[in-house]
């Protein structure tokens, strides 16, 4: 029923980093580049998609028969999120072979059509429910976003790890909040750190898509609920996405090998 291209994940060792903005900005950039995109929100425990592409409060997919769900579409967007399943105030309490279910179910219950690609905004962490989504989900690929801190670059490096264990291709790393820059007087600062991303790239034989800054442009419009790539295409903030998009999609094409060969799994 759903002919997908390619599903790729967006994932991050720690939470915070910024993983579901620029899960929403690929893939509002994807799409600027005429590609069919789908966003499966699967941060089961705080999905946010919804609100960062200003889906009205309530939405709830339409249904087909008692197993099938329709993408709720934004900005052009097939889009899919345990938010439009909840409420707000439902506490996510789920174990995780539950979550992990739930998450496969909302993956494959969802009359995606045909997209070139589906953007699967996983949830932070590399545990349980990580794993059973990677290996159920068939992907691609996966992109890792992190901060240039050591504890984000720590938890990179494990997702990476993860990743490699179910051998899925690491298409690249990108780094959020490289570099906050002053809306006064220009000034530059390097605030969580320098050169980590590139450095653990390096290790892992793997690309860096592309380099964020900390940005207001980006938070205020995510929280406006019209995601820079849509609200401001041509900034330099939207720009940097597209550039990221372009370089996931070479990646894609060269399929890159999963993590370098001479890096050990702790538990293999
Ligand atoms: N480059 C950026 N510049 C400014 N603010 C940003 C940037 N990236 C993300 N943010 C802001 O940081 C906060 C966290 O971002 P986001 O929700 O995307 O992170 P996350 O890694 O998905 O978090 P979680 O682990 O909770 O799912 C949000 O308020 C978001 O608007």
């Amino acid at each position: 029923m759903n002919q997908i291209g390619a599903i790729i994940a967006v994932a991050s060792g720690k939470g915070g980093v910024g993983k579901s903005t620029t899960a929403v900005n690929l893939a509002l950039a994807l799409q600027a580049m005429g590609k069919r995109v789908g966003l499966l929100d699967a941060d089961i425990y705080g999905p946010s998609q919804a609100m960062m592409l200003g889906v009205a409060e309530g939405t709830k997919p339409e249904t087909q028969g008692r197993q099938f769900l329709y993408p709720v579409e934004a900005y052009g967007l097939k889009t899919m999120s345990m938010g439009y399943l909840v409420t707000e105030k439902t506490p996510m309490v789920w174990r995780g072979p539950m979550a992990g279910g739930a998450l496969t179910q909302m993956l494959d219950q969802t009359l995606w059509g045909d997209l070139d690609i589906l953007i699967v905004d996983m949830p932070p962490g590399t545990g349980d429910i990580q794993l059973t989504l990677s290996q159920k989900a068939a992907l691609a690929g996966a992109v890792i976003v992190t901060t240039p801190q050591d504890i984000a670059l720590l938890d990179a490096k494990k997702g990476i790890e993860m990743f490699g264990k179910v051998h899925v291709p690491i298409l690249g790393l990108i780094e959020n909040m490289a570099i906050h820059v002053c809306s006064h007087c220009g000034h530059q600062e390097a605030i969580f750190g320098a050169d980590g991303a590139a450095q653990v790239a390096e290790d892992y034989g793997v690309e860096v898509l592309g380099s964020l800054p900390l940005a207001l442009s980006i938070r205020e419009s995510s929280d406006a609920g019209k995601p820079i790539v849509v609200a401001a295409p041509d900034s330099a903030e939207g720009e940097l996405y597209k550039n990221c998009a372009k370089n996931l999609l070479t990646a894609l094409q060269a399929q890159v090998k999963p993590a370098a060969p001479n890096v050990q799994f702790s538990d293999e």
